[in-house]
């Protein structure tokens, strides 16, 4: 199935009652695993995600790098691999899938650059792929870095920090999106012994040594989100997703505030989660999605499923993700009657416009989010997924486990 050009997803009842497996989050593998490599010692990760971007990160770090090292289409791993092949002095070149090229780096490379890093651009200025050529230190240890493009820039510098001769001094400039990333990375090293400060724009993190730990990751929230709108589609649903936390690292945990407008009841419990279906009785509120941009496919994909118009703030980093997110959303929601339109700077708006097609075809954009955010919407009327096989990013058993919630899942 996941080899198919294009799967054919229904849903005959529209009930749905069991348990999902879930991926781990491939957020928190990264880090632990950078982390990791980094303090040159060796312990456990349990519960490691079986997702592309996690296994990809692992076989690299745990085999010597050659003389190039591709990244896929991983942007947490290209970015954490820039710095840490910057702070570990190796020498390789470093690409990755087309796409992955068209991804600004050039905040990063310039940070590691003002720390000593000597990296040459092979293609375009500011976009890998990149040569690594070694790292000698500067002794500079204060930067001033944009927040505004990407968290990841700042996560990647973060975990090599407590391994420079002085530590580091970031100073966070403009607008801090994604930044529950940031707490998370900050969080992660904090498990592993490191100590960092975050006040106001300023984080700051002394030389220190990482400590031998071992580490749970957790289920993954973004993942989640699909079930959220699956419940959310249903006609009646009791969903139970085990290795779900109330106190997560993941900012995507919001996701119990956020969906309960769209009537989905969360209840947690020491195993995980419970989801049900309940009415919706509040009006959506205008939806910032700058502190969890992964979930705002999930959440625009469901309001035109379920027929209601809402507006939504903090899209801004959607354009440079697996593809331009904000451009693949308007050409899809039109599919099901909607559209998604720019009504002020960086204010957009979802309209319902026409009756949905019969049997939407999804574009997927190498996106795994776009096929996951869609597929939920057969719960309405079946819908055609092109490309499914983009799930392995981030969710491998995507598919599966939709059949194994009733789903008719069959190739087109
Ligand atoms: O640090 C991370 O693990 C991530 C940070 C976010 O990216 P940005 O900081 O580029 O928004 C998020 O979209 C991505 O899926 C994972
Ligand atoms: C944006 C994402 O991933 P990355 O930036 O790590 O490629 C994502 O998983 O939605």
């Amino acid at each position: 199935m996941m080899s198919a050009a294009a799967v054919r997803v229904s849903h005959p009842t529209g009930v749905l009652r069991g348990q999902v497996t879930l991926p781990a989050s491939k957020s928190e593998a990264n880090r632990a695993l950078i982390i990791r490599a980094l303090s040159g010692q060796d312990f456990p990760i349990h519960n490691l995600s079986d997702a592309n971007d996690t296994q990809l990160l692992n076989r690299l770090l745990s085999t010597p790098a050659g003389e190039e090292v591709s990244a896929e289409d991983a942007g947490t791993v290209m970015r954490f691999l820039t710095a840490y092949y910057a702070a570990t002095g190796q020498k390789l070149k470093l690409t990755g899938t087309p796409r992955m090229c068209q991804r600004p780096i050039g905040v990063l490379v310039d940070a590691l650059r003002k720390l000593g890093a000597k990296i040459e651009y092979l293609g375009q200025e500011g976009y890998p792929p990149m040569q690594m050529n070694g790292f000698e230190g500067t002794g500079t240890n204060q930067l001033t870095v944009r927040s505004d493009i990407s968290s990841q820039y700042i996560s990647a510098l973060l975990m090599i920090g407590p391994l420079l001769p002085q530590g580091l001094e970031l100073t966070l400039e403009g607008k801090i999106s994604s930044e529950p990333y940031i707490r998370m990375t900050l969080a992660q090293m904090a498990h592993f012994g490191v100590q960092a400060t975050f006040e106001g724009n300023l984080i700051s993190v002394a030389p220190q040594k990482y400590q031998q730990q071992e580490f749970t990751v957790e289920s993954d929230w973004s993942a989640t989100s699909y079930w959220y709108s699956i419940t959310a589609l249903a006609k009646e649903a009791d969903i139970f997703l085990p290795g779900l936390r109330s106190n997560s690292l993941q900012g995507d945990s919001v996701l119990p505030t956020l969906m309960a407008p769209f009537g989905v009841k969360t209840k947690f419990s020491a195993e995980g989660v419970r989801l049900t279906k309940q009415p919706v009785q509040e009006k959506i509120a205008r939806i910032d999605f700058s502190a969890c941009p992964d979930l705002a496919q999930t959440v625009v994909a469901l309001a035109a499923g379920l027929r209601v118009e809402f507006d939504m703030t903090g899209l801004e980093s959607l354009r440079i993700k697996e593809t331009d997110r904000i451009a693949a959303l308007q050409n899809e929601v039109q599919k099901f009657g909607a559209e998604l339109k720019e009504t002020e700077p960086d204010v957009f708006g979802l309209f319902l416009q026409n009756q949905p097609e019969n049997v939407p075809t999804v574009h997927t954009y190498e996106d795994h989010r776009m096929a996951m955010a869609f597929a939920p919407l057969a719960l309405k009327q079946p819908v055609i997924i092109e490309e499914p096989k983009v799930v392995r990013k981030s969710y491998p058993r995507y598919w599966e486990e939709l059949q194994k919630a009733g789903f008719q899942v069959i190739e087109n």
